[in-house]
């Protein structure tokens, strides 16, 4: 693959999608450029992975095929202000940004641009990721396989209309934390019953990854694979009924709908 990719914005993101592309050698680390406001994480990126970094975003957006605005939304506009004509004729305009839209960018870049609005997570740095994409009407077949190729190296993918992007990004690219949390929750309830720290997110982590891969792989529903765990008169139904009684399928709603409100804030 000899294209060249670009970040423009090195926060915790940018690095999982670095990292994950390096060790799926998909690319060469020379092939990508990275930059960020803030020269100290910048230092460690470099050394770390040995890819080219830089201050400048122009020189990051000059040199590669494919640009990935990994910033925060709100930086969207000064950075796109600062590359829109420094970016290569035929380059690919990579958005993560979340309650970003397509429309609202290519008319930053005042200019007709081939893009795409991609919502990732970070386990995408173990390979492990989930990445929701959709593309605007410039993308050719080709572009489209070699983005979803590209992201297919750290994980899954699913192409969806970019209109349901924003619940993508809470169920998806925002879930992650949600899980980590009940990971620690669950963790701490083992520690509180005496199970050693390190052999309770070993336990927790574990029943989790196997869960997800039993939904993933049998073909079940999740209520039958939650009934089979439930014994007649036994113990995880007992867990079931306090789960329920704290409110637990609401927490996580709930949880969704404070992420829906801040995506579609204007
Ligand atoms: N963290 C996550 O799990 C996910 C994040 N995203 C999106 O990725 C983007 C970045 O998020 P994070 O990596 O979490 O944030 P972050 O704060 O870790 O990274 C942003 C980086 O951009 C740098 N930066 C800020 N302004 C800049 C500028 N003008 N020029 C160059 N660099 C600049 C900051 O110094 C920082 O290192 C956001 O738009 C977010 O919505 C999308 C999916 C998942
Ligand atoms: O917290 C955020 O805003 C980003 C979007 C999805 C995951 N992290």
């Amino acid at each position: 693959m000899d294209k060249h990719i670009g970040f423009i914005g090195s926060g915790n993101m940018a690095k999982a999608i670095i990292g994950g592309l390096l060790e799926s050698n998909f690319i060469k680390r020379e092939h990508i450029y990275a930059s960020n406001r803030s020269k100290g994480k910048l230092e460690s990126l470099g050394n770390e992975y040995g890819i080219q970094v830089s201050e400048s975003n122009s020189h990051v957006a000059e040199n590669v095929d494919i640009v990935f605005l990994s910033v925060t939304p709100d930086q969207y506009p000064t950075v796109i202000e600062e590359v829109r004509d420094r970016i290569k004729q035929d380059a690919i305009i990579v958005l993560i940004a979340g309650g970003q839209s397509i429309e609202q960018n290519e008319s930053r870049f005042m200019k007709e641009v081939k893009m795409v609005k991609a919502m990732p997570n970070t386990p995408v740095l173990v390979k492990e990721g989930l990445t929701t994409l959709s593309f605007n009407g410039l993308m050719t077949d080709t572009d489209r396989q070699f983005i979803v190729d590209l992201f297919n190296k750290v994980g899954k993918t699913e192409v969806i209309d970019e209109k349901l992007m924003d619940i993508a990004s809470a169920v998806g690219g925002s879930s992650p934390a949600f899980i980590y949390m009940y990971i620690e929750a669950l963790a701490d309830a083992a520690v509180l019953y005496g199970i050693p720290r390190e052999q309770a997110y070993a336990i927790t982590a574990q029943a989790v990854l196997g869960s997800a891969k039993m939904v993933l792989e049998t073909n079940t529903h999740p209520a039958q694979l939650k009934d089979e765990v439930c014994s007649p008169g036994g113990t995880t139904i007992q867990s079931m009924a306090a789960l329920e009684k704290n409110g637990f399928r609401s927490a996580i709603i709930e949880a969704v709908h404070a992420n829906m409100a801040k995506l579609t804030e204007k």
